[in-house]
């Protein structure tokens, strides 16, 4: 998102030079977030969130803005930044990049520095820590990672590739559904390397940011640079690398830079929603290379694990909350880690706002709105299998079994999208409801369909019957 901006930004201001936004003007670009912000948010979440944050400065195109807590700050880095950035060019055509800090940071003589961009600029830059230079979020480390039957393996397979890197598992492919602690647990080794060798060469990227790195080599003739970068590490962690599929170029430069890091034996973890086979348009070269070493997934935390993984979060950001509010918390969001956080951030949210202690009720209260209104209450995968079963005139056990004829398998994986859509079990779940399948097998289906819904009528027309006769 940022990089679209800046790009269209760049191509603006080239056609358009345009005054600064100075520090001078920091109260009238607020007073503009503030209206803004005020028609764009519920009451609630307005003074939740922008109400409780200070503008400190704007500098070199960056807006310093401080808040109460973690959970604040991780909201609006999620949430408002890119909002921000939106309003600055509706501001004075600008692009301006918040920088979240904490309250309690302002007053430490560190973030004098940090706030003071004229030093972030020349020296800083050199003296950056190897944690910045590795582009490491500093919270994702082995010691805030829990674990449990859905990550244990994947984990294991971790600690081992931080401890003896580039010999046992290279590359180590960690895969698995959406926010589930794949980026967590990778840049956990990166920690963990560094806290054994400070000086090791640890690059953490998202194969986006990879692919836009090359192309702009490209562009800037830079080339020679980029591969020193890239060939030159010890770990290399390259995250959600399914983006890689349709990106031909980047394809081919990422196998060299893979050769070189492999036949030096230096470290690569890779990261995917799904196994290198199953990415659409990946080269073959690139599949058999990430099944080289150890492919482990990581599935959906149980009940116990997701409570747990909210208990550690409480204690990090000193909530007082107890336990069977924790569980109850727990009990409601089943499939994606990064959810059952913002889920703790929003019961935080409800009791600073009305004052009152966390407790199941309040927990209730202020997660009902939170479950996706598209889901509908009650239905159930059963009803869902018999209600397509029927619409094509196959039976259950069909949606259920193996045989790959062409009139069981599109109902089948009409049925599984359908499940994903309109309850909220995960993708194991929806797998183990379909005869035992691998939830690779049902985000397949669920891409397969979705992709089939931008063109062909039939299938838009099966859906909507199927939607409607599975309200009633
Ligand atoms: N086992 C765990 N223990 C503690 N925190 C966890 C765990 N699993 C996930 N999280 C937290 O959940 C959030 C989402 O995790 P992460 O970003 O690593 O997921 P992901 O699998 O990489 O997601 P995506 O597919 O969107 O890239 C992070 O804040 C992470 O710290």
């Amino acid at each position: 998102m940022l990089e679209y901006h800046s790009q269209k930004f760049l191509s603006f201001r080239e056609e358009n030079p345009v005054a600064e936004i100075t520090n001078g003007e920091l109260d009238s670009f607020w007073e503009f977030l503030q209206k803004k912000f005020k028609q764009e948010f519920a009451a609630v979440s307005y003074q939740t969130w922008i109400e409780s944050a200070q503008p400190i400065k704007l500098e070199n195109q960056k807006i310093y803005i401080a808040v109460p807590s973690g959970l604040h700050k991780d909201y609006w880095e999620r949430n408002i930044s890119t909002k921000v950035v939106e309003a600055a060019y509706e501001y004075g055509n600008q692009e301006i990049v918040p920088v979240v800090i904490l309250e309690s940071e302002l007053k430490k003589p560190t973030t004098t520095a940090a706030l003071n961009p004229t030093t972030e600029t020349s020296e800083n830059i050199q003296k950056k820590s190897p944690l910045q230079e590795a582009h490491l979020n500093s919270k994702y480390t082995f010691d805030s990672f829990v674990t449990g039957t859905g990550n244990q393996m994947a984990h294991a397979a971790a600690l081992v590739v931080s401890e003896e890197p580039g010999t046992m598992y290279n590359p180590l492919f960690i895969y698995g559904g959406v926010g589930l602690g794949k980026t967590h647990l990778m840049q956990a080794i990166g920690h963990r390397l560094l806290d054994r060798k400070p000086q090791a060469n640890v690059k953490y990227i998202s194969s986006e940011s990879f692919a836009n790195d090359f192309i702009n080599s490209i562009q800037n003739r830079t080339q020679e640079s980029f591969r020193n970068e890239y060939r030159t590490v010890d770990l290399l962690l390259v995250d959600d690398i399914q983006f890689f599929a349709d990106k031909e170029g980047t394809q081919e430069e990422f196998f060299h830079t893979f050769n070189t890091l492999y036949n030096t034996k230096k470290q690569i973890v890779l990261t995917s929603d799904r196994l290198p086979n199953e990415i659409p348009k990946l080269q073959e070269r690139l599949v058999s290379r990430f099944k080289w070493g150890l492919s482990v997934d990581i599935t959906a935390p149980d009940l116990e694990t997701r409570t747990a993984i909210l208990r550690k979060k409480a204690i990090a950001e000193n909530l007082e909350i107890p336990d069977d509010a924790l569980s109850y918390i727990a009990s409601q969001i089943d499939s994606n880690v990064r959810e059952l956080e913002g889920a703790l951030v929003r019961v935080q949210a409800y009791s600073t706002m009305n004052n009152e202690d966390i407790t199941i009720g309040l927990a209730a209260e202020a997660l009902k709105d939170l479950k996706d209104s598209k889901h509908q209450a009650g239905l159930t995968i059963d009803k869902i299998q018999s209600q397509v079963a029927k619409y094509y005139k196959v039976t259950v056990d069909d949606l259920k079994g193996k045989r790959r004829n062409k009139t069981i398998v599109l109902p089948r994986q009409i049925a599984m999208y359908l499940a994903r859509e309109l309850t909220d079990s995960s993708l194991p779940k929806i797998g183990q409801d379909f005869g035992g399948k691998d939830h690779t097998t049902v985000l397949h289906s669920c891409d397969k369909i979705t992709k089939l819904l931008e063109n062909d009528l039939t299938i838009q027309h099966d859906i909507t019957n199927l939607k409607a006769s599975l309200k009633n």
